[in-house]
């Protein structure tokens, strides 16, 4: 599955433009401030409805009231044509000319990984991002995710808002908190479990570290010494005072570890964003293992603070996947060498692109 089409229309310098990607990498060539990355957020809004900057409450062209991103996925039998117009209140998502009312349905259609500098971290970012990617991983995995993630925060949302009223007598929605937290537990410890040889093995093929030297670890969000249920009966007294709920899967975190030691307190920066890339293309994998899908990745800045051995090795990693990949860079010679069979390379200039290299789609 491909993105075949992409037309963006008002989003922060991009006026009008419209190009065809390749089916496999296709590099964004520019210096700073023309457009790359905005390039990139509008992909990204086709595979989730949201930017990976913020909020999104800056992307709309500073003279322009409302805009518009385009996109045709193709692949595996399919054809999907997607469209988000966004003003500043509201946002209208489109598939196949129908408008549907939750970004959800875009999630099915096209898997999309980003790796950008605000996310490279992810061994010292914050358990909010790991426990994401976490939900990203198993709900294209697992096809009852989706809905028990949901079912959750609907426990969960009405379980503070009782608290929060401050009423006698037992929280009527203990139970569906229980019912839907064990469930996303016991999936999502799986998930680690299955996931686990995919990252040591990637990280190995960066010819960094022995596979026995790295381990992922999912922490519950309550202590393992006890059930769930035990936690919310010991907790009942300060979560009514608080008016929140301090123990569950919302709490959730993964700890990545280098021999018995937490990784992030040991690694350098660079290190860390390796050992991010593998996580994330460990998920990729195990994604295309369980289900045979193939996510669309991009790569805000391809390979910075990364030494050439380990951009190789991710190219090379990447490569071999045989994904559609954009990725951003500013000079000609980030693009590695003997990367261009089947690459396509797209000039960025104040906003206009242009193909500079690789056959047209
Ligand atoms: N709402 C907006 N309206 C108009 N222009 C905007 C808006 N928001 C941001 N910009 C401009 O759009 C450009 C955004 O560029 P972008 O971040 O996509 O550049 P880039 O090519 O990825 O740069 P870098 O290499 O520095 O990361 C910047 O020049 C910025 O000033």
């Amino acid at each position: 599955m491909h993105l075949a089409l992409v037309h963006i229309q008002n989003l922060r310098c991009l006026q009008d433009l419209r190009f065809k990607p390749g089916p496999r990498w296709n590099w964004l060539l520019g210096n700073n401030g023309q457009g790359k990355t905005s390039v990139l957020e509008g992909i990204f809004m086709l595979g989730t409805g949201n930017s990976f900057r913020d909020r999104g409450e800056g992307m709309i062209r500073l003279t322009a009231t409302e805009m518009l991103v385009f996109g045709e996925i193709e692949g595996d039998g399919k054809h999907h044509r997607v469209g988000i117009l966004r003003d500043r209140h509201t946002r209208t998502i489109k598939i196949d000319g129908q408008v549907v009312d939750s970004a959800w349905r875009l999630l099915e259609i096209m898997p999309i990984l980003a790796m950008t500098a605000d996310n490279s971290q992810i061994l010292s970012d914050s358990p909010q991002q790991r426990r994401r990617l976490l939900d990203w991983g198993l709900f294209h995995v697992e096809p009852r995710y989706g809905e028990l993630l949901q079912g959750f925060r609907r426990a969960l949302r009405q379980r503070n808002a009782w608290l929060k009223s401050r009423p006698a007598g037992n929280n009527p929605w203990d139970r569906p908190f229980l019912d839907f937290g064990l469930g996303l537990e016991q999936l999502r410890q799986d998930y680690i479990s299955a996931l686990t040889p995919y990252f040591t093995e990637t990280l190995a093929q960066f010819g960094r570290e022995k596979t026995e030297d790295a381990s992922l670890q999912l922490l519950s969000g309550w202590s393992r010494q006890k059930s769930l249920e035990t936690a919310l009966e010991q907790d009942a007294r300060r979560d009514l005072d608080a008016g929140f709920t301090h123990s569950g899967p919302h709490r959730a975190d993964l700890t990545f570890k280098w021999q018995e030691w937490p990784a992030a307190q040991i690694l350098s920066r660079g290190q860390i964003k390796l050992w991010s890339y593998a996580f994330r293309l460990a998920q990729l994998r195990y994604l295309r293992a369980q289900r045979g899908i193939r996510a669309v990745v991009l790569l805000d800045d391809f390979g910075a603070e990364l030494d050439p051995d380990a951009r190789e090795a991710l190219l090379q990693t990447l490569q071999g996947m045989e994904l559609q990949v954009f990725a951003t860079v500013t000079h000609q010679s980030q693009i590695p060498a003997g990367a261009s069979s089947d690459a396509q390379v797209f000039g960025l200039e104040a906003g206009n692109i242009r193909l500079i290299e690789g056959k047209a789609a």
